[in-house]
Formats: C-alpha cells, sequence, structure tokens
C-alpha cells in the first residue's frame, strides 16, 4: 500500500512489489512509460521498498537544488553499501563525514590545476601514449574501447598515485577486470533482486562474487597506499595520496572522519567513478563523429585557429557538449535518499525514500532541447552561432551531490578531442555495416562494441572565420 499522499504509480503485487513492471536487464524504457502515464513523479516498489522516480528538469532540479539538503541522502541498505563495506564518499550518506571527504577531494583536485605537475599536463602526457596506440593503428580496423578505457585509467591514477600504468600491467588488469565485473552485477537482475528481497542476502548466489571482488581492490588499494607511506616526504604531496596521508598527519579530533580506511575505498571510489563515466563518453563521442562526418570535418578545421578565437571555442564546446547529452553516461544518476519527511510537486515523500533522479528524461526532454532526439550540436548554439549552455544540460547531475570530478571529465573530454582530431581523421570502417548507436545499459551507458579506422590527416587551408 502506497503512504498517503505519496506519489503514486502502477498497481503493487504482493511480496514483488513492481518487480515485474520493469525488465531487469534494462528499465529506462519501462521509467519513461511510466512517465507517461504517472507524470513527473511517480513510485513504485521494489520487493517492499518504496521508491520514488523523479523525472524533467523542473522537477529534479526542484528535488536536488531548490531542496537539496531534503534529497541528498544515500540509501544504506542496498547490495552497493554492504559490497563497498560503507567506506567512501560516492555512497556516503549525507552529514558531517561525507562533507568533509567531499571537501578534501574539491580542495585537492581544485590545487592539482596548476603548476608543471597540472591537470592539464598530466592528460597531455597520457593522450601521447593514445596517439602512439593510433599511430600503430594506422590503416587497420580496430576496436577503440581498451584504448579509451586505459587512458581514462591512468589519468585517474596520476591524480591519486602520481602514476601511470602500462596497459598491460597487472594491477591494472585485475582493478579494471573486478570494476567491470562489479558494475555489471550491481545494475543487473541479481542486485535488484538482493535489494527487494534481504532473506536472499546470505545465499551463495552470484552477487557474492562482487564482494569478493571488492576485497581484491581493497587489497591493491592498500599496497599502493604503503608504498606511498615509504616514498613520501611529509608536506610535500605528489599526488591525492600522499595530500590525504598529510592530512592523516594533523592531530585531529576523535570525530575526524579521515582513516587509511577511508583512504582505501576512496581511491577505489574515484578510480571507478572517474574511469567508466570519461571512458564511455569518448567511446560514445568518436562513434557519432565517425558517422557524422561534416561535425568531424568542421572541428578539425577549427583545431588550426588559435584557442582563444571564440567561433572555434563555440563550435568545439557544442560538439563536446552534444556528445554528453547523446552519450547520457549514468542515465539514473547515483541513486539518492531523502534525509527528512519532504514534499515535491505536492506529494509527500518520507525519510528514508529511495530516490531515482531519472537524468535521461531531462537529456532528451521534449520542449528543453531544440533537436531532442538527434545528434546536433545546434542544441548548444544560438542564431548568432555562439555557445550556450540549457538549463537542462545535466549529465554531472545538480545540487549538493553533483559529480565531484566534473572539472576533470571536461578537461579530459575536451584535450582528447581536439588533440586527436587535430592529428587523425576517423573513418567508420567500410565493412562495418550500419552503426547502431543504441547504448547497452549498465552503471554507465556503454556503446555497442565497435571498430574504427585511422588515418593521419594532411594540413588543411583555414578557413577564413
Ligand atoms: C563524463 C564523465 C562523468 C560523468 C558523466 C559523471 C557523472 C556523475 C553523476 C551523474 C554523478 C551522481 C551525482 C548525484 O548523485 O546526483 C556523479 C557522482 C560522482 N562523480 Fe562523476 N561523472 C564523470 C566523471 C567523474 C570523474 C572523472 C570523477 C573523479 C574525479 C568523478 C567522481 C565522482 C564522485 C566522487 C561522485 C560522487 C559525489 C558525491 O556523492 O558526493 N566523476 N558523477
Amino acid at each position: 500500500r502506497r503512504p498517503k499522499n505519496f506519489p503514486p504509480g502502477p498497481p503493487v503485487w504482493p511480496i514483488l512489489g513492481n518487480i515485474l513492471d520493469l525488465s531487469l536487464e534494462n528499465p529506462l524504457k519501462d521509467f519513461e512509460r511510466l512517465k507517461k502515464t504517472y507524470g513527473n513523479v511517480y513510485s513504485l516498489f521494489l520487493g517492499p521498498k518504496p521508491v520514488v522516480v523523479m523525472n524533467g528538469m523542473k522537477t529534479i532540479k526542484e528535488a536536488l537544488v531548490t531542496k537539496g539538503v531534503d534529497f541528498a541522502g544515500r540509501p544504506q541498505d542496498l547490495f552497493v553499501n554492504d559490497s563497498t563495506q560503507r567506506k567512501g564518499v560516492i555512497l556516503a550518506d549525507y552529514g558531517s563525514s561525507w562533507k568533509e571527504q567531499r571537501r578534501f577531494a574539491l580542495m585537492n583536485l581544485r590545487n592539482f590545476g596548476m603548476g608543471k605537475d597540472s591537470m592539464e599536463e598530466r592528460i597531455h602526457g597520457e593522450i601521447q601514449y593514445t596517439v602512439d596506440t593510433l599511430e600503430k593503428s594506422i590503416g587497420k580496423s580496430f576496436s577503440p574501447q581498451n584504448m579509451f578505457h586505459n587512458a581514462a585509467s591512468n589519468i585517474i591514477c596520476q591524480v591519486l598515485f602520481g602514476k601511470r600504468f602500462e596497459y598491460q600491467d597487472e594491477t591494472m588488469k585485475t582493478l579494471v577486470q573486478c570494476f567491470t565485473e562489479n558494475a555489471k552485477i550491481a545494475n543487473g537482475p541479481w542486485a535488484m533482486l538482493y535489494d527487494s528481497f534481504p532473506l536472499i542476502r546470505s545465499l551463495p548466489l552470484p552477487f557474492r562474487q562482487a564482494f569478493k571482488n571488492v576485497e581484491t581492490c581493497q587489497k591493491i588499494a592498500k599496497t599502493l597506499m604503503n608504498e606511498h607511506k615509504q616514498t613520501r616526504v611529509p608536506g610535500e604531496p605528489r599526488d591525492f595520496v600522499d595530500c590525504y596521508l598529510d592530512r592523516l598527519d594533523k592531530p585531529g579530533d576523535d570525530r575526524s572522519s579521515f582513516s587509511e580506511a577511508q583512504l582505501t575505498m576512496y581511491i577505489l571510489d574515484l578510480h571507478f567513478a572517474g574511469t567508466d563515466t570519461t571512458s564511455n563518453t569518448l567511446l560514445t563521442g568518436f562513434l557519432y563523429l565517425m558517422n557524422y562526418p561534416q561535425v568531424q570535418e568542421d572541428i578539425q578545421l577549427l583545431t588550426a585557429i588559435p584557442l582563444s578565437h571564440t567561433s572555434r571555442f563555440f563550435f568545439i564546446q557544442a560538439v563536446i557538449h552534444e556528445i554528453q547529452r547523446v552519450a547520457n553516461t549514468v542515465p539514473l544518476s547515483v541513486f539518492h535518499c531523502t534525509t527528512k519527511d519532504t514534499e515535491l510537486n505536492g506529494y509527500s515523500i518520507p525519510k528514508g525514500t529511495l530516490i531515482i533522479p531519472n537524468l535521461t528524461s531531462v537529456l532528451n526532454e521534449e520542449g528543453q532541447w531544440k533537436f531532442p532526439n538527434e545528434f546536433n550540436p545546434e542544441n548548444f548554439l544560438n542564431d548568432q552561432g555562439e555557445f550556450v549552455k540549457p538549463e537542462a544540460f545535466m549529465p554531472f547531475s545538480a545540487g549538493p551531490r553533483m559529480c565531484l570530478g566534473e572539472g576533470l571529465a571536461r578537461m579530459e573530454l575536451f584535450l582528447f578531442t581536439v588533440t586527436l582530431l587535430r592529428k587523425f581523421k576517423f573513418i567508420w570502417p567500410e565493412d562495418a555495416g550500419e552503426p547502431d548507436f543504441t547504448p547497452v545499459y549498465g552503471v554507465t551507458l556503454t556503446p555497442k562494441p565497435y571498430r574504427m579506422k585511422v588515418q593521419l590527416r594532411v594540413s588543411q587551408k583555414i578557413p577564413n572565420l
């Protein structure tokens, strides 16, 4: 039974709730269908657990920004909480510990923005390896999945550990394999069953593998942390781990949330949050750029013009934003939870209710975009050809829990796109058939595996702008 004045939704079955209303493999279409029937705020039951799904820009902003604190919690009784032992920042509940840890990361990520070891330098350094990989692949048809994944992983490793890993490095391979497997389990049917039916949690079912994987990753994070302890000079941090160890040296009060156990999970959080997201956005970007050769060519002509030239800046920004809009990389954001009894669109939502912000419903919302259902950089250009960012552009979500890696991610997307397009032409192979733009559902949306071809560019005449 729905509580009084709770958002409406489909009829609820005993024990099962609404689990049969959702495809366990990919619920995005079901969420869209339910929005058409019940409106922008509706409710579902996962087994006995009530869930509120929020849709549309106005509703999501009202909740995550205007009533930011009310909606800034994270559910604590799900599969993902058990598998990460409730440490780190992504899944930490709203409160002083989360605030302290989040502020620390934001401040330190900003501090890496300057100087010779700046974020930009670190990204450029890694792009050079991607360029080498592409040069070796000229004329061949190859799958770019690992290349982008490794590059995104190495950039976050540079930030965290001050070093990159060779693409064949066993530690990295193990980390990536564990993350990939866990992301699959976390968004698959077994996690949904784990969340809906607490009685099955101790049974030896496939979700057990995720717990083993987290243990393996934690061991790796601990080893890297211990290596830093051996080589660091206190007060002269080289990277995020050193900054954190410096912070641990400070005499703090007993209630401080900083600890080595926090750090190991934090390392994994940032590595996980910064890898799949960026690499899948890049993969989607190059899938579209190959199949919209005119857009690719327009950027290529502009890459030869000084960065300060506003037309260059406007068009490239518009293309990168449009890539992020169609990539819809984190389609349901990370699940939130209400921190107190609250209201949304006139409905009452009790404290502790699981909230799903359906970002997909905003990134292609009718009325918010000139071309909601096609790839078109015009979505971000006004009549004068100037870059404009519609309010509905929220791939990083909004409010107090908004992605804390946005600055890093945007710098990566910009530098990769511009540097690679300046040097190479990306071609959809003749024998690849029709491109399939439908993504594969997961915590992050992934393009279906595809192959690409590259050619070195011959220098082009600069247009008269
Ligand atoms: C294109 C790339 C990226 C996209 C689309 C993206 C998107 C998101 C989204 C939608 C959320 C959930 C926000 C919410 O709960 O409302 C999030 C959270 C988060 N992201 Fe990102 N992200 C990206 C890259 C990164 C990078 C590079 C990092 C690492 C520095 C990062 C670190 C985080 C963290 C730590 C959180 C949790 C914040 C919190 O709970 O307070 N993300 N991201």
